[in-house]
């Protein structure tokens, strides 16, 4: 049997317990935020992990998830910090929805597919004047958190640009750098604020639907990455798979012109000029991408960890979205739907049973073109 949530002590010692905190004042009037994560898996305890610095956080999970921190407590290695352990009596650890009913903020770090759930476990129990930030992949979370919980909580777009992997039980390591952004919206300063004080980096965006989208053409990298079986430093590095990931990025590019959305910049490539650089040799993509490639040796894209973990992916999310986007202006892409089909049967085939994809991935999507 799973306890249920316990009210133990916070990672950092607070002004009063957070049973005692009366619920008439909001944070920023010299108490510190209350948070709930709902999703705690890699960016949610990697994220929560490193707030409860300066804010309340509790990490609302899963019941096997949780008894990996009880046992374990919570590791975050990587990101250019130090290592940062906190043990599991100083972790504040529920697995049901009602933790969510003290929150002043909710971050939501589910999967797409678990969106619609997240959404039930929110609606009718925010503390009036509570937010939801979406810190997921993809384009339409928000809109469906939005759904979910009313006109009564605002509910804005958050994107982490970085990676995490849970790479030993209760360690989550952070395998590359980037800012968070987050919608410039009221309801998004709480966050921005503690995520300065927590020493995270963190933009506040006016164009959140356009770096969305531009998240959405570095995610197509997801499904390579995953059936390629290598580190994303490896597969990044590769000619062979960066061309997979240029022809994925033309169809894109070509549904969101038709779609009328220009995708912001978020890294060192032009968006427009991606997949023409994307497909240079090897040494002069080192020279003038090297930015591209600073992941460290361990990175790996999330869709790896869910085929890795016998899970469902986010792939209808991704190359999903591509598709569809496609299709509703008379379009093709077919290198993306023929990445769904492979991430599909490798889904269906399960971890044991793993075949990884070579170069020849490329002759493949070529084909389907
Ligand atoms: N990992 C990464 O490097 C990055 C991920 N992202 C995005 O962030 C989001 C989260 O990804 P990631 O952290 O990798 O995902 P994980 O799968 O590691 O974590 C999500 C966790 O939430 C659990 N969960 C789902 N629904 C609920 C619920 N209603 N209540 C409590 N727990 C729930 C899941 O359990 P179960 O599996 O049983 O559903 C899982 O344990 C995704 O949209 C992803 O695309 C963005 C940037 C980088
Ligand atoms: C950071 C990035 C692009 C890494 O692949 C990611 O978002 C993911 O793995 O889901």
């Amino acid at each position: 049997m799973v306890p249920e949530p316990t009210d133990r002590p916070l990672d950092a010692p607070t002004d009063r317990p957070p049973t005692d905190r009366p619920r008439t004042d909001r944070p920023g009037a010299g108490r510190r935020p209350v948070i709930a994560v709902l999703g705690a898996g890699s960016i949610g305890c990697h994220l929560g992990g490193l707030l409860s610095a300066v804010a309340d956080v509790t990490l609302v999970g899963r019941p096997a998830a949780m008894e990996i921190l009880r046992a374990h407590g919570l590791t975050l290695t990587g990101g250019g910090r130090p290592t940062r352990r906190i043990p599991a009596d100083r972790l504040r650890l529920a697995t049901s929805p009602e933790a969510l009913r003290d929150a002043d903020l909710v971050l939501v770090t589910v999967k797409s597919g678990g969106t619609t759930g997240a959404g039930q476990d929110l609606a009718g129990r925010l503390s009036p004047g509570a937010a939801v930030i979406s810190l997921q992949n993809g384009l339409h979370n928000p809109a469906q958190l939005r759904a979910a919980v009313g006109d009564a909580h605002p509910v804005v777009a958050g994107m982490v640009p970085y990676n995490v992997l849970q790479t030993a039980p209760g360690v989550f390591h952070q395998g590359s750098g980037g800012a968070l952004m987050i919608d410039d919206q009221p309801a998004g300063i709480a966050l921005a604020e503690a995520a300065e004080q927590a020493g995270l980096a963190i933009e506040r965006r006016a164009d959140m639907r356009e770096v969305q989208h531009g998240k959405l053409l570095m995610n197509l990298n997801n499904a390579i990455n995953a059936l390629s079986g290598l580190p994303l430093r490896e597969e990044l590095g590769s000619r062979a798979y960066r061309r997979c990931l240029a022809l994925c990025q033309r169809e894109a590019l070509a549904a969101m012109r038709a779609d009328g959305v220009r995708p912001a910049r978020l890294g060192a490539l032009p968006t427009a000029l991606m997949p023409r650089l994307l497909a240079l040799p090897d040494g002069v993509f080192r020279r003038l991408a090297a930015a591209a490639l600073q992941v460290d040796a361990e990175a790996r894209s999330s869709t790896w960890e869910d085929l890795q973990r016998g899970r469902r992916t986010e792939i209808d999310s991704l190359q999903g979205e591509v598709v569809a986007m496609a299709a509703r202006h008379g379009l093709a892409a077919p290198a993306n739907a023929r990445l769904i089909e492979l991430v599909r049967a490798a889904e269906e085939s399960g971890p044991a049973a793993r075949t990884w994809a070579g170069p020849e991935l490329l002759a493949e999507l070529t084909a389907a073109r």
